[in-house]
């Protein structure tokens, strides 16, 4: 279990969360909704360490998180995040070395590992490739298999969707439920109001600093209220038929 307790951050002059006490279940998927700029992303990198509150406790697992580097090691094995940009998660020059350079600079030598993962995300062909000439898409397996290289018990995934067509998409959905079959809690952030409900077990709300809403789905009204994108074009529906 992930869980915070009257969680408070500052970016600066900007008080971004404001007493946020979040949960999410060990087993479940926990999808945190909430329009741009609600604080998703920052509440994200405070579960792994990535930032340390101003005020209140991130508990992981029941233990409060210790700010010292070991503990920071040892949790950031243990959390892992996916950032919505690949290019700010990818670090070395190849396929191969990428997904490799978490477990190694974790002192794991365990070459068999890293083959299993890259044919687990279907990269066993692309080893040598530069990760600089991969598409958007192709990045997005490489940091997933760089995180899931760590053995983590916890994924976070800030905005998977974004930049994804389609079949990106499901696979992204198709990974979350890999995920809680391999026994790996996922805490997903999103705008993507029909990937998040499809994957959530528990979906939450931040807004205005909080978690302002929890439950096992959103109505549609509380959606359009917290200005979240799938109502934003509602009147657009697609024509049926060939248009051939
Ligand atoms: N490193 C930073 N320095 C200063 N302000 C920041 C920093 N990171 C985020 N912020 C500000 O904190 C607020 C919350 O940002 P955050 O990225 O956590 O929101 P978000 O819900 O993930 O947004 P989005 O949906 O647009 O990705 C925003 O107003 C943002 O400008």
């Amino acid at each position: 279990m992930i869980e915070t307790e009257e969680l408070r951050f500052r970016h600066g002059d900007e008080r971004v969360l404001d007493g946020v006490n979040f949960t999410a279940k060990a087993g479940e998927v926990t999808v945190i909704f909430g329009r741009n700029g609600a604080g998703k992303s920052t509440l994200l990198r405070h579960f792994n360490g990535l930032l340390e509150p101003d005020s209140g406790t991130v508990f992981v697992g029941g233990d409060p998180v210790a700010y010292d580097d070991d503990s920071l090691t040892d949790l950031r094995r243990r959390v892992g995040l996916v950032f919505q940009n690949p290019d700010d998660q990818l670090v070395a020059p190849t396929v191969e070395q990428d997904v490799a350079f978490g477990p190694r600079n974790a002192g794991v030598d365990e070459p068999e590992r890293i083959d299993r993962v890259l044919s687990e995300f279907d990269l066993d062909s692309q080893t040598e490739r530069l990760c600089n000439t991969l598409s958007g898409g192709e990045k997005k397996r490489v940091s997933l298999a760089g995180v899931l290289a760590m053995e983590p018990e916890y994924v976070l995934l800030d905005e998977p969707t974004a930049g994804l067509d389609g079949t990106g998409c499901r696979a992204i959905g198709q990974f979350v439920e890999s995920l809680t079959d391999a026994g790996i809690t996922p805490i997903i952030a999103t705008h993507d109001v029909g990937f998040g409900l499809t994957v959530a077990d528990t979906v939450t709300v931040l807004d205005g600093g909080v978690i302002d809403y929890r439950g096992d789905t959103l109505p549609r009204s509380l959606a359009d209220r917290y200005g979240l994108r799938q109502y934003v074009f509602e009147s657009w529906t697609a024509p049926d038929g060939d248009l051939s």
